[in-house]
C-alpha cells in the first residue's frame, strides 16, 4: 500500500449568517476558505510483512490517517493505492449492528469480510472459542460490554487473516488475558507474513509488535523509520516539551563575575547530539573568570524532565580549567560506556567562583541517547538473572 500526499481538511462549521459567503467562496474557488487541516501531504508505503506503529500526540491525526486509509474518510488531497485483503479495527464495535445477536453480527462481519458461507461454518468454532464470551453469543450486541465487543470483532478478524491489518487502540479495551491472547495472534500472523498498521498510545508495545513506526504530529509526518529511534525520539520530545511546561529556562547569569561562554557537546549530528547506549558523550566548557584565577566548573547529567542524574566538579576530582586567553579557561570532560537508557536528557554546566562555593552561571544543552532496548527507567543497571 502506498500513500502520496494525502491530506484532509475538515471544511470550516459555517453559522447561518456567513452561509451565502461560504457558497460564493465555493462556487468561485472550488474550496470553503479556512477550515481544519487535520492530515497535511502525509506520504508513506507499507510492503508486505512490514508492521508500522503509528503514534502521536492526542488529536495529532492517527485515527483521521487510519480512516482514510480504511475509505471511511475521503482525503481532501493524494492518493492511496491498496492492494489485497484490508481489514480494520477501528472503533468500537463499528461495523456491528447492536440490534442483532453477536451470532449474527459474527456471520455479517465476517462475509463483510470476504469469507463465504462455507468458510464461516469452518471457521466457526475457531472464532467462538477465541471470543471466548460464552452463550452472550446468542444476546443481541447491545447488551454486550465493551470488552465483549472487542473480543468478537478480534475473533472475526483473526480468523479472515487479512492481507493487511488496521487496529486503532482497541486491544486497550479487552482485559489483561484477552490482549495477551490477541499480541500473541498478532505476533504469530506478522511472523507468517502479515501486514499490520497499528495506532498505539503504548509504546512498549508499538516496540514489541512494530519494526518501523510513524510518528505524527498536528497532521505531519515527524519522523519515520526505525521502531527504537523513532519512539525514543517521541518520548524524547515528549519529556523535553513537558519540562518546558514544568521549570521556565534557569540559571542563566551573563552578567556573572564566573560565567559559561561556550558549551559544547559531542557527537555533534546536524545540530543536535545523539549518543548510542554505552557510548561516549563529550563536553566542552570555556568559561570567564574577573580575577585570574580559574573558575571551578560542575558538570552533570539531567534527564529531559529535570531529575539529576549524575553531576562532577573540577573540585572533587582535584582538576583546574586551563587558561587559553587572559581571564578565559577551558575543559573537557568525557562519559565513556554511558549507562543511561534510550530517551531525553540534558548536560547540565555550572560556573562556580575559584573556591568552588557559590554557583553563577548554569548552562544546559540536550542530548539524546539512542538504543534497540525495551528496558525501562534512566540506567542500566548490571544485573544477572538466576534460575534458583
Ligand atoms: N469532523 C471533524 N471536523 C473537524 N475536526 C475534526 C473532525 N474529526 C476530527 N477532527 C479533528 O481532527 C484532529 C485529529 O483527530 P484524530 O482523532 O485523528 O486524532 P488522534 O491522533 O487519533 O487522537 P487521539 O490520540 O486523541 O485518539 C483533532 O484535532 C480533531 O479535533
Amino acid at each position: 500500500m502506498r500513500l502520496d500526499g494525502v491530506s484532509k481538511r475538515y471544511p470550516p462549521t459555517v453559522r447561518s449568517g456567513e452561509r451565502m459567503r461560504a457558497f460564493w467562496q465555493l462556487l468561485w474557488r472550488g474550496q470553503a476558505q479556512g477550515g481544519t487541516s487535520v492530515l497535511e501531504d502525509v506520504s508513506f508505503d507499507i510492503i508486505p510483512g512490514e508492521s508500522l506503529g503509528i503514534i502521536g500526540s492526542n488529536g495529532a491525526g492517527k485515527s483521521t490517517l487510519l480512516k482514510v486509509i480504511t475509505g471511511v474518510l475521503e482525503p481532501t488531497r493524494g492518493e492511496i493505492q491498496k492492494r489485497g485483503s484490508v481489514a480494520a479495527l477501528l472503533e468500537l464495535g463499528a461495523g456491528f449492528d447492536p440490534e442483532y445477536t453477536g451470532f449474527d453480527n459474527l456471520r455479517m462481519n465476517a462475509a463483510f469480510l470476504g469469507l463465504s458461507r462455507a468458510q464461516v461454518e469452518e471457521r466457526l468454532d475457531d472464532i467462538l472459542s477465541f471470543a471466548d464470551i460464552g452463550d452472550s453469543i446468542h444476546e443481541p450486541v447491545k447488551h454486550y460490554s465493551s470488552g465483549m465487543v472487542v473480543r468478537l470483532g478480534f475473533a472475526v478478524v483473526a480468523s479472515v487473516r487479512p492481507d493487511l491489518l488496521i487496529t486503532d487502540e482497541v486491544l486497550a479495551v479487552g482485559d489483561e488475558s484477552f490482549q495477551k491472547k490477541c499480541i500473541r495472534w498478532i505476533e504469530g500472523y506478522l511472523a507468517d507474513g502479515g501486514t499490520m498498521m497499528m495506532v498505539s498510545h503504548n509504546m512498549y508495545q508499538v516496540q514489541k509488535l512494530c519494526r518501523h513506526a510513524l510518528w505524527l504530529e498536528a497532521g505531519r509526518v515527524a519522523r519515520y523509520g526505525d521502531v527504537f529511534d523513532v519512539t525514543q525520539s517521541y518520548l524524547a520530545w515528549h519529556e523535553r516539551k513537558h519540562a518546558r511546561q514544568e521549570s521556565p529556562a534557569h540559571g542563566r547569569n551573563e552578567n556573572a563575575p564566573y560565567r559559561i561562554d561556550r558549551m559544547v557537546l559531542s557527537p555533534a549530528n546536524d545540530g543536535s547530539t545523539v549518543v548510542a547506549m554505552g557510548g561516549r558523550l563529550d563536553v566542552r566548557l570555556e568559561l570567564s573568570s574577573p580575577d585570574e584565577r580559574p573558575p571551578v566548573a560542575v558538570v552533570g547529567v539531567v534527564r529531559a524532565d529535570g531529575t539529576p542524574i549524575y553531576g562532577v566538579g573540577t573540585d572533587h576530582d582535584g582538576v583546574e580549567p586551563v587558561e587559553i586567553a587572559p581571564g578565559r579557561y577551558a575543559i573537557e570532560i568525557s562519559f565513556s560506556d554511558l549507562p543511561l537508557l534510550p530517551g531525553g536528557y540534558a548536560a547540565r554546566a555550572h560556573a562556580l567562583d575559584s573556591e568552588g562555593l557559590r554557583m553563577h552561571d548554569t548552562v544546559e544543552e540536550t542530548f539524546t541517547v539512542t538504543g534497540k532496548t525495551r528496558e525501562v527507567g534512566l540506567v542500566r543497571l548490571k544485573h544477572e538473572w538466576r534460575r534458583p
